[in-house]
């Protein structure tokens, strides 16, 4: 397969190539930039010298037609122009920005404060939250990639909402993120001497993910909710975790929460049930495209406690993006993916 990355000097750009790198049907990568075209990639990026001694190349329709699938890694807004031209016209499209993420334009338009994509285009468009949209990914032209934090959120929830053991007009949902998650971009909130040895909590009830949550929960589960979910940053370069509060529907134990992840997930390769919580953190995500869930509940509230992790740069962006590409083309969900955790 011939694949471009457009936006590929990003953190998800970053992320792609090297994920992209060893997997075994990739056999050329075309690497693009909207500022630096003609920058050898590896003098930019020394870590990737002998690997990636190649020139960044000019965004250019006639070369996007002519590749099998493209990625765009870029802030929101830019595929909104970059993408409708192309659908239909041959590659596959996979966006990690949140530009086809939420099918209501007005909902976009005011969450993003963006002019949204033409309608037909999100029309056009699946919703790549993998593990619960296989059949309309395999056969779309432009993939949504879910958002980093929907992506913890969605998975850890939809289950046990669409099987009605949980309240889901109650959800409280609290999110950490590490720095990466906010890109390549320095500015004050990421700055080295303000968030090391520092704990922000941002944008809250403001956050552009809120929609996406909200809009996946009735999309899959058939529910229709309003959520709290208020987001931290976190001093560490990579990682997600959710924690989420839920009152319990009547009669529901933790042994049926248990058993309702257990059955959604058992055919699903990078979700994890894990029901020891000695130590449950992001480190045992690390680099990995794997999801790992957990679910407590106190018999004295009778509320349980929903947590998840992920590696917001692989299974909240690009490994999530070549997992819909995967499935796109038809190969194994895990192909290029099958990294273990970096724990130490
Ligand atoms: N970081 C994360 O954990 C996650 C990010 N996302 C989303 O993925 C997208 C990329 O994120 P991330 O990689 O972190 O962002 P970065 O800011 O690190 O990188 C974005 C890249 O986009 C390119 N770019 C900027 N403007 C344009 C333009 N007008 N046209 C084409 N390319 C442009 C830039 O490269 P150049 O100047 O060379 O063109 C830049 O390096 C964002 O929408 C983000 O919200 C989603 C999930 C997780
Ligand atoms: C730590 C941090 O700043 N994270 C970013 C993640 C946003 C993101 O990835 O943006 P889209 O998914 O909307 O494209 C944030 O909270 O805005």
């Amino acid at each position: 397969m011939k694949v471009g990355i457009i936006g590929a000097s990003g953190y998800g750009g970053l992320e792609l190539v090297r994920l992209l790198h060893n997997h075994r049907e990739v056999e050329h990568i075309d690497l693009y930039s909207s500022s630096e075209e003609g920058t050898q990639f590896s003098s930019k990026f020394p870590h990737l010298s002998k690997l990636y001694d190649r020139p960044l190349k000019q965004i250019e329709e006639v070369h996007l037609k002519a590749l099998d699938v493209i990625f765009a890694s870029t802030p929101a807004g830019v595929t909104t122009e970059i993408f409708p031209p192309l659908i239909g016209n041959g590659p596959r499209l996979i966006d990690l920005a949140g530009d086809f993420r939420l099918k209501d334009p007005d909902v976009y338009a005011h969450w993003y404060g963006k002019s949204p994509p033409p309608s037909g285009a999100i029309a056009e468009s699946a919703y790549g939250l993998t593990e619960w949209n296989r059949d309309s990914i395999r056969r779309a032209q432009l993939i949504a990639n879910p958002g980093c934090y929907p992506t913890a959120t969605l998975l850890s929830l939809l289950p046990l909402v669409k099987e009605r053991l949980i309240d889901a007009s109650q959800l409280i949902i609290d999110a950490k993120s590490g720095v990466s998650g906010a890109g390549n971009t320095p500015g004050r909130m990421t700055h080295f001497s303000e968030t090391n040895e520092n704990l922000s909590i941002y944008k809250i009830h403001e956050h552009q993910h809120i929609p996406e949550i909200e809009q996946g929960i009735s999309l899959f589960s058939n529910e229709k909710v309003a959520v709290t979910f208020t987001t931290h940053l976190i001093p560490m370069t990579r990682g997600i975790m959710i924690t989420s509060y839920a009152p319990l529907k009547s009669n529901v134990t933790e042994q049926h929460l248990i058993e309702c992840l257990k059955e959604k997930y058992a055919h699903s390769p990078f979700i994890r049930i894990v029901t020891e919580t000695a130590k449950f953190c992001t480190k045992q995500v690390y680099g990995s495209n794997f999801c790992d869930i957990h679910v407590k509940v106190d018999p004295r509230t009778n509320r349980a406690t929903i947590v998840s992790v992920i590696d917001n740069v692989v299974k909240g962006a690009a490994g999530q993006a070549i997992q819909n590409m995967n499935v796109q083309f038809g190969l194994d969900e895990t192909t290029g993916l099958t990294q273990v955790p970096l724990f130490i």
